[in-house]
């Protein structure tokens, strides 16, 4: 299977701090990744990287074979899907839903121009529709909730149908209907092979959705380990790496992690 991300010892230094510290890590088509670690640890930096918004300081990043440094990011960026709180931020809070979205084939998150292409609009509505909004298309982003806003953040990164799919902490500020709601699209999104490869940041075991084949556990800027699933989230790992006795329960193919008493 093609390399679709890979990173080769990158180091990340801002100021004296390694935001990221020699970090080796590979992600194939068709693989899905989860990545978790502690508050600070790197999460977003890494997933950054890999879509193309940041460098490293040290090693080498390739994206679907190309290599940061030597590549224009402006033409690699719209082949990565990335849902972030950060990005969403920058959607202005009047732009109508379904602006929001199509607004992601053109690299913007503006409104820029009167007429889009009447094919990208029937695409955003499709995904928003899959994603359970196609209701909200013409109310102003801004008056969304939380949960209605993950939802339009993860139609956008797919709207310019990326072969790389980075969602960070899509289930963040989400009530427990609306983090499950999100788990069975995920899983239901995982299962299909015509999906991008994808890599998930969360901070809860509870939130990885059956069928995520990797994981990567992150502590100060460094893997504690990364690979298959079943061999990296242990209670074990994910007691080093959030330096706690971790007890781990899998139920139905879904984690559930607690403080071992
Ligand atoms: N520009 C910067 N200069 C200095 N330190 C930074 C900079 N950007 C991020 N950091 C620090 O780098 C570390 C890693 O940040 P990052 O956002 O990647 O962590 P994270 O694992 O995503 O954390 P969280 O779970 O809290 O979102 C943090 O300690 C953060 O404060």
């Amino acid at each position: 299977m093609t390399d679709v991300l890979s990173l080769d010892s990158v180091t990340v230094t801002r100021g004296s701090k390694n935001l990221l510290d020699a970090v080796s890590l590979t992600v194939k088509e068709g693989e899905r990744w989860v990545v978790m670690g502690p508050n600070g640890a790197g999460k977003t930096t890494l997933l950054q990287l890999a879509a193309a918004r940041m460098h490293p300081s040290k090693g080498t990043v390739s994206i679907l074979g190309e290599q940061l440094g030597k590549v224009d990011v402006f033409e690699l960026r719209p082949r990565v899907g990335l849902a972030s709180t950060a990005l969403m931020g920058h959607i202005p809070a009047e732009e109508k839903v379904l602006d929001a979205v199509v607004t992601a084939a053109y690299g913007v998150t503006g409104r820029w121009r009167e007429e889009y292409e009447r094919f990208d609009e029937r695409r955003a509505f499709m995904l928003l529709e899959q994603w359970g909004v196609g209701t909200l298309l013409s109310r102003p982003f801004g008056q969304l909730s939380e949960g209605e806003k993950k939802r339009v953040q993860i139609a956008r990164a797919l709207m310019t149908d990326p072969e790389l799919l980075l969602l960070d902490e899509p289930g963040g500020g989400l009530d427990l209907g609306g983090r499950e709601d999100l788990v069975a699209r995920l899983t239901h999104l995982a299962k299909n092979p015509s999906a991008p490869a994808m890599i998930v940041v969360t901070h809860h075991v509870e939130e990885v959705p059956p069928g995520f084949t990797h994981a990567a556990l992150l502590k100060d800027g460094a893997l504690v380990a990364a690979g298959e699933i079943d061999d990296v989230l242990t209670a074990e790992k994910l007691s080093e790496t959030f330096g706690m006795a971790i007890e781990l329960r899998v139920d139905g193919g879904r984690r559930f992690a607690t403080a071992r008493a």
